[in-house]
């Protein structure tokens, strides 16, 4: 990277250009500079602020080629089109028909989902820039505040150790320390997500400065123990094997303090239970260590102490560190690790678990996030917070100032809402059966919506600004510049005069620590976490995360887009943020069945793209059609997928879907080939493998076929008969290691009924080919009508190879041997023609075969995998 290469020192930190690659990934050979020699006129007080991203796009040699064969299949399938309409069948009209609405939603949806890929553009987060200003000391080079948001639910679920990684390597990120705080929304309310949290205060205390000193890499401790060696980069080279092999064995430690928490509470409140009630009558208390009882659920649930029904909590774990840096001790017989050069401050740590109550819908995570939304703003109120969901941690301690440079840009800084990262995952099997990865959306998708307004919000990793969130006006629709008037009238923030009185002070950018007195200061946080706060109010519609969708991450980011605010993608290396995804077949179909859902409440409401008004650009209006629309294709695609059982049940001779079909299927071959070429071209300027395109090509149809037309029903439903939507349920993710065999999760098959579609869809394929060989058996097929069936055969096939993971996911251990599915299918297609063979043996023997044995099949399944579009599933 060019810009950072300028700058090779940087005191105050562990940074350097070196080892903080920004994500240009060595491709220069598809990536140019912007020149952006022209942006003088840029908006932002002094026009002497040096930029603090480069914009990159596609070279000339890729991008004209890429437009150009999107052009081309554009002509290609307006052809197609005009074609078959030039062609209607007399016979079987209405097949023809519906294969045409079938045909025209396809190519549609496709253009939906190629337009907004037209103009990929990357942009490379300057920190060297970032720092420079830091250095020139003014005060309008300090860095900014920022607010971290985490959430859990469930410490099984949701593996509490993921929660204290997340938690540890937020602590650790290099950061100015007083400058951020971490917040834990725990849904769940359970003590022992509170006692983690005080273990991993106490832990920090050695972890941090650990980190600080050997300027160690991911700080999160699970993920860096796990690491080979690296390159150091820290001062004090000789001390790291001594300092990282006692930190590690603290780590352990610790490990077991957090892994016996469950046991050691209830022991304790056993203990207190027994000594309080006597013999065992009496309701069983959880018990804190101080000898109080817990205030949130407890482990035999009781009135008041349970799971939606507990009081509001909220315990600052760390307060807020002075402004002045600390320096830690020098090594002792107690203490071995040398901290006398090292600052031991720890930043800010804050445990919330909201109030709930019967009788309300506590909205999830998106209640959740407003919540911390209103109690940062009366503890902390940085004008910025980031936020993760809590198997999420931080794996590049410089994301925070990556995405600051975008925030802070003298060029668009100010008209930026969010910055959104990518989202990466580890402990994924190592060939992605499942497109966990995503790579599509995230590296080619997002890349393209960059170029346009910005990319969508995905939920995790993504740094927003406070007052976008309360829903004012990016300053370029604002002209006179007037912060109150952006915000609106203070009612619909509820009636916190604390909370309300915050909003100026976050819109001015300045970050205001809490001095109010204890109680009064308590009073006040439990009245904006209660249930009844936001009664009346505009939360979870003007103001804060979108409520009753069960995808409120999309939503969110698209009511910011439509406000006329732009957002930013910012991909570096190593990667910002990792987290964890479920390999679990069932698991991940409920994940996309959530995401489908929720996209199509999204295009079936008031947050309707279409509704939008003109500040959304007209591409990214496209975008967002795309991304919620996208399950309706399914319905099509159902049709397509069944058709083999039109030609096994049909009593007259020719049946064909277009004629003439032969033209037909050449059409077909070509609009699917050139979308494949269009897919090689993106793999090239995304930086994918054929693999992650090929997988994204196959969970589609595995999507397509179960998933989205249960998510289409699910709307219906809430539509038209009033039921309710999709559920946010939990994806469950599995502990990494522990006595289990790695990718366990793999080859567990939990049934449900969402799997039967495409069990369906596949028997109905596999029956397709192997009544086909029945009939070449016994000599059924004219040489013409072979033709038409061998076309048909290809997409049988086809079909079968594009649920081929799903195939091998519900064969549970029996998947692990690929070859043993291949040969249960040859199996299973040979059983069936066999069948096919004796029945016809046995009626030909009486009297002549009935009609249903001669039919002739047109194309089966006819497969238009790569039509389309979608969100990252
Ligand atoms: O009542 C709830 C339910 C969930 N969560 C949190 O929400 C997050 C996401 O839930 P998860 O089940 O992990 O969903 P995923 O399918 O992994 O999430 C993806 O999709 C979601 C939207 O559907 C986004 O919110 C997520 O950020 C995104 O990673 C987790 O941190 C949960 O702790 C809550 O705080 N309260
Ligand atoms: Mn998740």
């Amino acid at each position: 990277m060019s810009a950072a290469a300028a700058v090779t020192s940087w005191t105050n930190g562990c940074w350097s250009p070196a080892a903080t690659r920004v994500n240009d990934g060595g491709k220069d050979d598809v990536w140019v500079a912007v020149d952006e020699a022209d942006v003088s006129g840029a908006r932002g007080s002094d026009g002497v602020r040096p930029p603090l991203f480069q914009t990159y796009k596609v070279k000339g040699s890729i991008l004209h080629p890429y437009r150009f064969l999107i052009l081309a299949r554009l002509i290609a399938i307006v052809a197609f089109f005009a074609w078959r309409v030039r062609h209607k069948n007399r016979d079987g009209a209405w097949l023809w028909t519906m294969s045409m609405a079938g045909d025209v939603w396809f190519g549609f949806s496709w253009v939906l989902n190629q337009l907004p890929k037209l103009n990929p553009i990357k942009r490379v987060a300057d920190l060297a820039a970032l720092a420079d200003r830091q250095q020139h000391g003014t005060s309008s080079g300090e860095l900014p505040g920022v607010d971290v948001f985490v959430t859990t639910v469930d410490p099984v679920d949701e593996p509490i150790l993921y929660t204290v990684n997340s938690i540890l390597s937020i602590l650790a990120a290099d950061y100015p320390v007083d400058r951020y705080a971490c917040y834990l929304s725990d849904d769940g309310g359970t003590l022992v997500h509170y006692e983690a949290m005080v273990e991993v205060a106490k832990f920090a205390e050695l972890w941090v400065p650990f980190c600080r000193k050997h300027c160690v890499e991911p700080r999160a401790p699970e993920s860096y123990f796990a690491m080979k060696t690296q390159a150091y980069r820290g001062g004090v080279a000789g001390e790291l094997m001594s300092d990282r092999r006692r930190v590690r064995r603290e780590y352990e430690e610790f490990k077991v303090r957090i892994d016996s928490l469950f046991s050691t509470i209830r022991k304790r409140s056993d203990a207190y239970n027994r000594a309080k009630n006597g013999k065992d009558d009496g309701e069983n208390a959880t018990w804190m260590a101080d000898g109080t009882h817990w205030p949130g659920t407890w482990f035999e649930p009781a009135e008041n102490h349970r799971k939606g029904q507990h009081a509001g909590i909220v315990q600052v774990m760390l307060s807020h560190p002075g402004e002045e840096p600390q320096l830690g001790m020098p090594a002792s017989s107690g203490h071995p690790l040398d901290f006398s050069a090292v600052d031991v401050r720890l930043p800010m740590l804050v445990y919330i678990a909201r109030e709930k109550r019967p009788g309300y819908d506590h909205q999830k995570k998106a209640g959740a996030m407003n919540v911390m939304l209103r109690v940062s703003a009366l503890l902390s109120n940085a004008p910025f917070v980031i936020n993760f969901d809590g198997d999420h941690y931080i794996n590049n301690s410089q994301a925070f100032r990556a995405a600051l440079c975008f925030m802070l840009d003298r060029r668009h800084g100010d008209d930026t809402a969010f910055v959104q990262f990518p989202q990466r995952f580890d402990d994924v099997d190592p060939t992605d059966r499942y497109c966990n990865h995503n790579r599509v959306f995230f590296d080619a998708t997002l890349l393209g919506l960059n170029g346009v307004q910005g990319p969508s919000y995905v939920g995790t990793g993504c740094m927003f600004r406070r007052v976008a969130l309360y829903g004012a006006d990016p300053p370029r629709w604002r002209p006179e510049d007037d912060d109150a008037k952006a915000l609106g009238c203070p009612g619909r923030y509820g009636n916190s005069m604390p909370f309300i009185n915050t909003i100026p002070a976050a819109a001015s950018q300045e970050r205001s620590i809490a001095s109010l007195d204890e109680t009064a200061a308590m009073a006040e946080l439990e009245e904006v976490m209660a249930c009844a706060y936001e009664d009346g109010t505009e939360w979870g519609d003007g103001v804060g995360w979108v409520y009753d969708i069960a995808t409120e991450d999309v939503v969110t980011g698209f009511r910011l887009h439509r406000k006329g605010w732009r957002s930013m993608y910012c991909d570096m290396e190593p990667d910002a943020f990792r987290g964890t995804a479920p390999i679990n077949l069932t698991e991940r179909l409920y994940q996309i069945l959530r995401w489908s859902g929720g996209s199509l409440e999204m295009f079936f409401s008031r947050n309707c793209p279409l509704l939008a008004g003109r500040r959304l650009r007209p591409m990214q209006r496209v975008a967002y059609t795309n991304m919620t629309a996208y399950p309706v294709s399914a319905l099509f695609m159902v049709v397509y997928d069944l058709l083999p059982v039109i030609w096994l049940s049909h009593h007259h001779g020719e049946f064909h879907i277009q004629k003439p079909f032969p033209m037909y299927v050449a059409y077909l071959v070509a609009v699917i080939a050139m979308i494949e070429v269009i897919g090689l071209v993106e793999i090239r300027w995304a930086g994918l493998t054929l693999l992650d395109w090929w997988r994204n090509e196959q969970f589609y149809m595995i999507g397509a076929t179960g998933v989205y037309p249960a998510a289409v029903l699910h709307i219906v439903l809430k539509r038209v008969l009033g039921l309710k939507g999709v559920r946010f349920k939990l994806t469950a993710k599995q502990l990494a290691g522990g006595a289990r065999e790695r990718f366990a999760e793999l080859y567990d098959v939990h049934w449900s009924p969402l799997l039967a579609p495409t069990v369906v869809v596949m028997a109905v394929n596999v029956a397709a080919i192997g009544a086909a060989a029945g009939k070449a058996v016994v000599g059924g097929w004219t040489a013409a009508q072979l033709a038409g069936a061998s076309a048909g055969l290809v997409f049988n096939v086809w079909v079968l190879v594009l649920l081929y993971p799903f195939a091998l996911g519900i064969m549970g251990r029996w998947g692990k041997r690929p070859c043993a599915l291949f040969a249960l299918l040859v199996a299973a297609c040979a059983a069936v023609a066999a069948g096919f063979v004796a029945v016809h043996a046995v009626l030909a023997a009486g009297s002549a075969a009935p009609s249903w044995l001669g039919w002739s099949r047109g194309a089966t399944a006819i497969l238009p995998s790569s039509w389309r579009l979608k969100r990252g599933f």
